[in-house]
């Protein structure tokens, strides 16, 4: 079996010290750093054009740096190091499957472009969730399916780092969701992932750490739930319009603000527990919501702008 590792090992997967790439007059990365641990899930956020594509092919070394350096598994990624190809995964995009072949076959065939036998194809289809369309043509599966029969073949050759760019972009929400089971039973056997998302809801449930870029920057960086408490935001208790009168909202212990719309009461307070408390006292709890702080405030917050994907 394997262990689950989180965090595993001291040493950094990933070393980004101040990279810059320039698209004439345009910064699309600008001046870059992070480190990522072995490990680790490690999101780049942002919303489209924010320069995460850029940042990850440069760290895969698929793109050259302005300036800046690399260091990837300890070693530099550019120009093209086929030193760390067996150690890094890179999610290949739909097009790039082969034609015509079943998903057995294309993970079979990536397989044996890396030495590796059957036996870990059919394992890997097992990991993604695809044995029972291991028969299917590639063109025959879902989009949901196709991203993880995509992962499936970044992994086949048992790398240490996978690179994923938008895994979960255009899927619906189960198709998400499978794959986020998916993308942590990956980090359970000990990969380290670097992805990036405009999902900012999903990232803050799947990463160890995130970076949240904006124009070519990084704005912040770390665990979301830091960034989420770091802005010290009320809590907003929301109750159905005419369900509780609002003077005595408003004299509730712990009720800061007191609002209203055509459908809603909302209490802003920092002591959730005592409004809470007092509300359940009089009976108050039905249709009830509670709605905290989360990193599209912490993006509202850096830079002044509603979150727009
Ligand atoms: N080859 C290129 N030539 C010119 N401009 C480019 C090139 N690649 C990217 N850009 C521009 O650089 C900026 C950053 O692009 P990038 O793809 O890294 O952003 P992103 O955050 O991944 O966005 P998205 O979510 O839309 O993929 C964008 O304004 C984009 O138009």
């Amino acid at each position: 079996m394997f262990s689950h590792v989180i965090n595993a090992g001291n040493g950094a997967a990933v070393v980004v010290e101040d990279i810059r790439k320039a698209y004439g007059d345009l910064n699309a990365v600008d001046g870059v750093s992070l480190s990522v641990s072995e490990g680790e899930f490690f999101g780049i956020l942002g919303p489209n054009g924010a320069g995460k594509t850029t940042t990850l092919e440069i760290i895969e070394g698929l793109r050259e740096p302005d300036s800046g350096t690399v260091r990837l598994l300890g070693e530099s990624p550019w120009p093209r190091n086929s030193a760390l190809l067996p150690r890094i995964g890179v999610q290949l995009q739909a097009s790039s499957f082969f034609e015509k072949l079943t998903a057995r076959e294309q993970l079979e065939t990536f397989a044996s472009l890396y030495g590796v036998g059957a036996a870990r194809a059919a394992e890997m289809l097992d990991l993604v969730g695809l044995a029972d369309k291991a028969d299917t043509r590639e063109d025959k599966l879902s989009g949901g399916q196709r991203q993880r029969l995509s992962i499936a073949c970044a992994l086949v050759h048992d790398p240490d780092v996978l690179f994923l760019d938008e895994p979960t972009a255009a899927l619906d929400p189960q198709a998400r969701r499978n794959l986020w089971d998916v993308l942590r039973a990956i980090q359970e056997r000990g990969k380290t992932i670097l992805y990036t998302t405009h999902y900012l809801d999903e990232a803050e449930i799947l990463c160890d750490r995130v970076a949240i870029m904006d124009r070519g920057r990084i704005l912040a960086m770390d665990r979301p739930a830091a960034l989420v408490r770091g802005l010290d935001a009320p809590t907003q208790v929301r109750l159905e319009r005419g369900s509780f009168p609002r003077p005595d909202a408003e004299a509730l212990p712990g009720a800061d603000q007191v609002s209203e719309d055509e459908q809603s009461l909302t209490i802003s307070t920092r002591r959730p527990a005592d409004v809470l408390s007092a509300l359940a006292d009089r009976g108050a709890l039905d249709g009830l919501q509670v709605r905290t702080a989360t990193l599209e405030d912490v993006f509202l917050d850096l830079t002044g702008r509603e979150y727009r994907a």
